[in-house]
């Protein structure tokens, strides 16, 4: 059995493809995603839980729409009101989130009306009565409506939605010379930008590396957590993803080293091990940096570049977006981003800035290596000035 907070991730992170991909409610009600048609649906009481949840998230707006919607399901089937009260939600509990929904969004003769309507038909429902009180007291106080939660963040909506490129791109090119081995092999590289330094590597992992990969991981996925201001690590709310690190030291993972130093010319000996992240639907990671904060640069080498390799494809959502950047990137499987977290002079660089979108459809599946910036001494000399 699901318990609450496996519901709430779940309404939260519906609530977050709604916003990031501006889908109309009744649409995705209707399994409708990107003009895409699933083969699935919600049905009244699905959508009226996920109106309560947006009434506690206090997006009033949004839980005005789904209830509506889940409420016109509700009158199209008439036996349903009766199953609907056998299972703890009665017609009248649908009457009491719309009144308190509308004197919210500040509607409150409409929610008044509303509200005398459901007196008469339950007369002894006391919680009627409350909010009747209620909202008579809103009406005299003239409470001012819950502020519209506005943040539009066009670039961040307009770039999860469809793959952006800031210039056309830049040129794609065979790299030959970090080892050996690349001149049997050519790593394919498509440069996306050259400040900051961020290159798309095509068809590096294997598919059958990637089952050997995921293998790997097999029993040990948890809930991956992040490190806060004060050192301690946590589960964080803005990354909903499963993960483990591949301690083990097998040929595998040797030679996916060998591949990492290939593509980054950096010495990867004292980097973190590889992270596998699975995300599922509307699974993401918020806007966030890879480089350290200062207090946690005591305790730590900081991140000069971080590798993704993605592990699967993704049928609808995923991209790994740079909002600053207006540069987004959807997984394919096989290739892999790399980007410089650091300046030339080491400082940490704000334009890289980034996030994995919520995954609409699909199981996202990515491998990351944060590189280290000490061992890198004579790699990326730092430059005091440019
Ligand atoms: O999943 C992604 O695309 C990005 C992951 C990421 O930013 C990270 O693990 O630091
Ligand atoms: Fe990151």
């Amino acid at each position: 059995m699901p318990t609450l907070k496996d519901v709430e991730e779940a309404i939260r992170g519906l609530r977050l493809i709604q916003w990031t991909y501006s889908l109309p409610t009744a649409e995705m009600a209707k399994g409708v995603l990107q003009d895409i048609h699933h083969n699935t649906s919600l049905d009244g009481m699905q959508c009226i839980t996920i109106a309560r949840h947006m009434v506690n998230y206090k997006d009033f707006i949004r839980a005005k729409e789904w209830l509506m919607v889940g409420l016109k399901m509700y009158e199209a089937d008439e036996e349903i009101e009766y199953i609907y009260s056998q299972l703890g939600m009665p017609l009248v509990d649908f009457y009491e989130l719309f009144v308190e929904i509308q004197d919210e969004l500040g509607s409150r003769y409409l929610a008044m009306s509303e509200l005398q309507l459901a007196i008469k038909n339950w007369p002894e429902k006391v919680s009627l009565q409350r909010a009747l009180s209620r909202l008579k007291m809103n009406i005299r106080i003239g409470k001012e409506p819950a502020e519209k939660k506005n943040k539009s963040k066009r670039v961040y909506k307009k770039c999860c939605s469809s793959e952006c490129r800031p210039t056309a791109k830049l040129y794609c090119l065979y790299k030959t010379t970090s080892s050996y081995f690349l001149r049997l092999a050519p790593l394919k590289m498509e440069l996306l930008s050259l400040d900051p330094y961020m290159v798309l590597f095509h068809d590096v992992v294997s598919d059958k590396d990637i089952v050997s990969i995921r293998n790997l991981t097999k029993g040990k996925l948890a809930r991956t957590v992040t490190v806060s201001k004060d050192g301690n690590y946590t589960e964080d709310p803005d990354r909903t993803t499963k993960g483990t690190w591949l301690v083990e030291n097998n040929a595998l993972i040797q030679r996916l080293s060998q591949l990492t130093q290939d593509m980054t010319n950096f010495d990867i000996h004292d980097a973190d091990p590889f992270q596998v992240l699975n995300y599922g639907i509307g699974g993401f990671y918020g806007i966030h940096f890879d480089f350290l904060e200062d207090a946690e640069l005591d305790n730590f080498s900081d991140r000069i570049a971080t590798a993704v390799f993605y592990l699967s494809d993704v049928p609808q959502g995923g991209a790994t977006i740079f909002p600053k950047l207006g540069l987004s990137v959807f997984p394919k499987k096989g290739s892999a981003l790399l980007w410089y977290n650091l300046d030339h002079k080491g400082d940490g660089d704000n334009r890289t800035a980034h996030s994995a979108c919520p995954t609409v459809v699909g199981s996202r599946w990515v491998m990351t290596k944060w590189i280290n910036e000490r061992e890198q001494i004579f790699r990326r000399p730092c430059l005091t000035s440019i």
